[in-house]
């Protein structure tokens, strides 16, 4: 008989409703329940004091308050979560047992952590840094957490060099400076003596390291696991998400001046879709690799700084997970939730990879201090819903009354109860593995490969992908005042591509490598290129309408309601806020006024027709505005006398449509069209270089100001 609890995709919320507190609540009132009569002046001797001790109420504020943070995690401070369901798309019952896997119907609920890793809990949210992309499923077997990273391999093999590298890359300890980035002299110091970091280093200087969006960026559980069915056969698995929308990112500059104007950009952009109903998507997918070939690669499958490629074992898309909900109160769950690589459920299980065996150790030792004692488990986004029972007892925040006398096993006097559970009745039972060897502090041969993938990773780039590594490397060591360390650094890259060593070695000022280094040869994996991911939409994309007195009032209309058919969030932005007039004399409301955006905060800009062109193209404002989207490579559209303020901007190298002729024109993203031609063919090409998402092709021209 399946004894276990039935859980549906609202069982987590009603399990969090029954801890909030009464919402007709209507008075005031002290911890212990007492109505307070005032709470604007502490009780005093007098008008103007002294305060009295005896003031329960001032004390009792004072105190809580004293005492509200708690510390913040020491790696991935700053982060966002949401609460959704997972499904998956067949029975995976051939390959695990794990019951959250097998019934397409059931939808598991699940809260998701994005995060950065470097920077506090404070921290701006488009530095160069990886993205954590941890996922706790609640399902009827327990807790399941998959906690992984936007990228797929990690800096280093083995754990016992985590705190080396964790120390090197935060601000360095005398002086704690910089804040959230690697671009400092510890890191690259680390970095330059490691060589099994150099294939982590093309993922972390790469467009990857800045994610336009949280629902924009893939998802690896990095490690290796395995999966068991319930015969008890196991394979090797690494698990992966990937978003619906495809995978974009910011430009480089766009992310340091968003760090500035919106330091919460990818956490309100995530909070921002969930409340409109643009809820994100992920496909989850897993590799497979059975255990008679765990030999048969050229890498070692258990070594955390190795993909295994999709050419050699191909990813199986067997499910999805949709966020829909935001949290209702930022510290209660996303600050405390408490996520463990040892939280496995029956049907996965775990391997030697030597750096997940340090993991499965780490998180809850350190969420012992972070989240105050051994009940953290007790913490409502943390409590399984699944039932707990077990003769584990007292400490810090118990809040579970056990009742009777029994706290242990075996025992007569409470009928053997709670005790162990046979695998057929859900008992979770490690895979079998036969081990021998002797202790010894080493690694295998196979994981001394450390450029083989560095190759096949930069290979795999397009030109202008490669252009913003090399870039990437230009500041990060331009901020390293160590030329000793720069010049280790290019040694080092030197075993990836000699050219890029080189180039590398250009920007920095130091001399290129004694020797160059091979070419990294032609072998490619096309799906480690973002350029490959593009998707045909533009949903939840943000357009910027510009709009001053005098637009013409139909190409606005028009083209807003395309674009928000198409999913996409256009608004307009005028210089103030309120409303603004169209040439026939009509008003529309402002959504955003020129002192609280900018181009930056946009995906694509369009400039409909109008006398307010005349307006536009003598502002300061709205010039920059232009230039710096098109900098950025975003879209950029324009009708009939819009095409004036492209004229009048900085934009070189581009053809524009006649403002007044009877054509519509797209040329690396620009989309304009005459004040005769076809609206809806403006459209549809305006829309087309949308869901492109970025023109780097313009980048190969002269750079424009910005
Ligand atoms: C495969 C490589 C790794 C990945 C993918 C990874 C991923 C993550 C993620 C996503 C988080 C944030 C969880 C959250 O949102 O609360 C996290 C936190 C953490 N990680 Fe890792 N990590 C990796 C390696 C390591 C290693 C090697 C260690 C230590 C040996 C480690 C120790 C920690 C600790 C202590 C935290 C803070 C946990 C907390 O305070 O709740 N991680 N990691």
């Amino acid at each position: 008989m399946d004894t276990r609890r039935k859980i549906n995709e609202k069982s987590k919320q009603e399990q969090l409703d029954r801890v909030h507190p009464d919402p007709e609540r209507e008075y005031l009132t002290t911890n212990q329940g007492v109505r307070v009569s005032h709470t604007d002046d502490a009780l005093k001797v007098g008008e103007r004091g002294p305060t009295l001790l005896e003031d329960f109420h001032f004390r009792e504020k004072l105190t809580h308050f004293d005492h509200e943070r708690i510390p913040e995690r020491i790696v991935h401070a700053r982060g966002s979560g949401a609460h959704g369901y997972f499904q998956v798309y067949e029975p995976m019952t051939e390959y695990t047992r794990a019951a959250f896997l097998q019934d397409p119907k059931k939808k598991t609920p699940v809260f998701v952590r994005f995060s950065t890793v470097v920077g506090f809990r404070g921290s701006a949210d488009t530095v160069r840094d990886v993205r954590g992309f941890a996922v706790k499923f609640y399902t009827e077997e327990g807790n399941y957490d998959i906690v992984g990273n936007n990228m797929p391999i990690f800096f280093i093999v083995d754990a016992i060099k985590f705190p080396d590298l964790i120390h090197a890359i935060k601000p360095e300890q005398h002086h704690q400076m910089p804040q959230a980035s690697s671009a400092h002299d510890t890191f690259w110091d680390f970095a330059g003596s490691l060589p099994e970091i150099t294939h982590m280093l093309m993922w972390v200087l790469s467009d990857r390291a800045i994610p336009r969006s949280y629902r924009m960026m893939q998802g690896f559980g990095v490690n290796t696991f395995r999966f068991v069915n319930a015969e008890g056969k196991a394979r090797f698995v690494k698990f992966h998400w990937r978003p619906l929308l495809g995978i974009h990112s910011l430009a480089w500059d766009e992310a340091q001046k968003l760090a500035g104007k919106d330091p919460d950009f990818n956490r309100r952009d995530l909070w921002e879709a969930i409340e409109m109903g643009d809820y994100p998507e992920y496909e989850f997918g897993v590799q497979m690799i059975e255990e008679e070939d765990e030999h048969n690669f050229d890498f070692d499958i258990l070594d955390a700084t190795k993909i295994w490629p999709e050419e050699e074992v191909a990813i199986r898309w067997i499910g999805k997970m949709t966020l829909n909900r935001n949290p209702d109160n930022f510290f209660a769950e996303t600050e405390q939730i408490a996520f463990c690589p040892a939280n496995v459920v029956p049907g996965i299980d775990l391997s030697n990879d030597p750096l997940l065996q340090g993991r499965l150790f780490s998180y809850l030792d350190t969420q012992l201090i972070r989240l105050g004692g051994p009940n953290f488990q007790e913490i409502p986004i943390n409590r399984p819903l699944s039932p707990v029972a077990n003769n584990q007892r007292e400490g810090y925040h118990r809040t579970t009354i056990d009742q009777g006398r029994v706290s242990y096993f075996p025992n007569a006097l409470g009928e053997n109860k709670p005790r162990p559970a046979p695998a057929e009745e859900g008992g979770y039972v490690h895979y079998q593995e036969k081990i021998e060897g002797r202790k010894i502090r080493a690694r295998s041969e196979k994981f001394n490969d450390h450029f083989s993938q560095a190759k096949l990773f930069w290979n795999s780039m397009s030109e202008v992908e490669k252009e913003h590594i090399v870039k990437a490397f230009h500041f990060e060591l331009g901020k390293v005042s160590d030329t000793g360390v720069r010049s280790r650094v290019v040694d080092l890259i030197n075993n990836v591509d000699g050219d890029l060593a080189i180039r590398v070695a250009q920007g920095i000022g130091v001399p290129p490598p004694a020797r160059k280094g091979a070419p990294s040869g032609t072998k490619k994996s096309p799906n480690l290129s973002q350029e490959t991911t593009v998707m045909d939409t533009i949903k939840s994309r943000r357009v910027a309408i510009l709009a001053m007195e005098g637009y013409n009032r139909d190409e606005v209309v028009q083209v807003e309601q395309a674009l928000k058919d198409a999913g996409a969030h256009p608004e307009i932005v005028s210089e103030f806020y309120g409303r603004v007039r169209s040439a026939d004399g009509k008003e529309m409301e402002v959504d955003r006024s020129y002192a609280t955006t900018g181009s930056i905060v946009y995906d694509a800009v369009y400039i409909p027709g109008g006398r307010h062109a005349e307006t536009l193209k003598n502002q300061s404002y709205a010039i920059h505005f232009v230039n710096e989207a098109f900098k950025h490579g975003k879209p950029i559209g324009a009708i009939g006398e819009g095409i004036e303020l492209l004229k009048a901007s900085a934009i070189k190298g581009v053809a524009f449509a006649d403002t007044s002729g009877g054509e519509a024109l797209a040329e690396m993203g620009v989309v304009t069209c005459g004040s005769q031609g076809s609206v809806e063919s403006f459209i549809d090409q305006f829309k087309t270089a949308i869901a492109r998402h970025r023109h780097w092709d313009r980048e190969r021209m002269e750079q424009v100001p910005a």
